[in-house]
């Protein structure tokens, strides 16, 4: 196998390289306990303007760490009466992307592998918790766990992550045009987005 064309495997690690860092939160990161807000209105997991979407609403946590509720609904369905295992990961997914925002970083899901422990019914509670281990150049390593009967209850499902870090170009390019002009049109958003790429 040449370096240059290493296997997939290498690539998509969820294992941080030796030379990884921890984490740093942003010194204008918002207080634990603060909601983060939707990165965008339209947004299937956290979205309040998505119907169709699961309305996770993500709080900070101390460090670089975020914690949400997520309320299993009849939609949410696999097997008669649980939910399916790729809303699940939807949940866990969105909640790892939320917590990059304590760091001011945007970033994208490049590769997630869950863990389900447990069936989860509709009408539950997820408990969500994220929180960043390390990173390395662009590549941030997070972890989370989704808890069912309380936020101590047991782990019904958990997931490892590698999100890498994008800049805001990355959705203007790849986005289809018309919720791409959308967004650039809606002030909110772009400042939102763009307050990120200045870093200290
Ligand atoms: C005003 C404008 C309006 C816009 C505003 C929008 C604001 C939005 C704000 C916030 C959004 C947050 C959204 C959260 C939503 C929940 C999370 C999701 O579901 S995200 C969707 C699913 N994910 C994707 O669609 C990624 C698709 N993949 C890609 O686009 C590329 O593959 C990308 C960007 C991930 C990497 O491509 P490369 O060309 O930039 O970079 P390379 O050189 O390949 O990789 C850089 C490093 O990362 C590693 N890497 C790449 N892919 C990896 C992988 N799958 N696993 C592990 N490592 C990986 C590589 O090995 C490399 O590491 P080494 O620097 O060499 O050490």
């Amino acid at each position: 196998m040449s370096a240059a064309n290493p296997p997939s495997s290498a690539k998509t690690s969820l294992v941080p390289p030796p030379d990884a860092v921890a984490p740093v939160r942003h010194p204008d990161a918002p207080a634990p306990g603060t909601p983060l807000g939707a990165h965008y209105d339209l947004c299937f997991g956290c979205g309040g303007g998505q119907p169709h979407g699961l309305h996770l609403v993500a709080r900070a946590g101390e460090g670089v760490s975020v914690t949400a509720e997520f309320t299993v609904k009849p939609a949410h369905q696999g097997a008669p009466g649980l939910a399916h295992g790729g809303v699940l990961t939807s949940a866990l997914d969105e909640t790892l992307g939320s917590v990059n925002w304590l760091m001011h970083v945007i970033a994208v899901t490049g590769r997630l592998e869950t863990d389900f422990l447990r069936p989860v019914p509709v009408d539950t509670v997820l408990h969500l918790d994220a929180r960043v281990t390390a990173v390395h150049g662009r590549k941030i390593y997070s972890t989370a766990t989704g808890r069912i009967g309380g936020p101590d209850g047991p782990v019904a499902v958990r997931a490892d992550a590698v999100f890498i870090e994008v800049k805001v170009e990355h959705f203007i390019e790849n986005g289809r045009q018309e919720e791409i002009r959308a967004a650039m049109d809606d002030p909110d958003q772009v400042r939102r987005a763009r307050a990120f790429e200045v870093n200290p």
